[in-house]
């Protein structure tokens, strides 16, 4: 199974089998894109929040459920914490591992 297709059927075991609804990083690319797309699809709630300089290279095409645009990464981070009760990492680079540290 492919990374992509093994965090798909990933978010549909937790959060769309348990009910659970998602708040996410925002973006409409890579897995960001296909976890939001897969948790909308499921009839979960759906809140991305995204700094504004990082729409134009993350955001593509039409956006699902709700999205927050921020003004920085902190910032994203505050909101993604004040609407979330808990976190998971899925696989990436350092700005997945910065994240997740924090
Ligand atoms: C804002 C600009 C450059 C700075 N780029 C980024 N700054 C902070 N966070 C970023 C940037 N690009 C992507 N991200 C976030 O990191 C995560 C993915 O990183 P990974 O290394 O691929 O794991 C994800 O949350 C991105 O939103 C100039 O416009």
């Amino acid at each position: 199974m492919c990374e992509r297709s093994g965090a798909k059927r990933a978010v549909e075991g937790t959060h769309v089998s348990r009910n659970i609804d998602l708040v996410y990083g925002g973006g409409s690319i890579g897995l960001m894109g296909l976890v939001s797309q897969a948790v909308h699809d499921g009839g979960r709630h759906v809140i991305g929040v995204i700094p504004k300089t990082l729409m134009p290279r993350e955001l593509t095409g039409e956006t699902v459920g709700e999205v927050k645009a921020v003004a920085d990464m902190h910032q994203r981070k505050a909101e993604m914490a004040k609407h979330s009760d808990a976190f998971i990492a899925l696989p990436g680079g350092y700005g997945t591992l910065e994240e997740y540290l924090k």
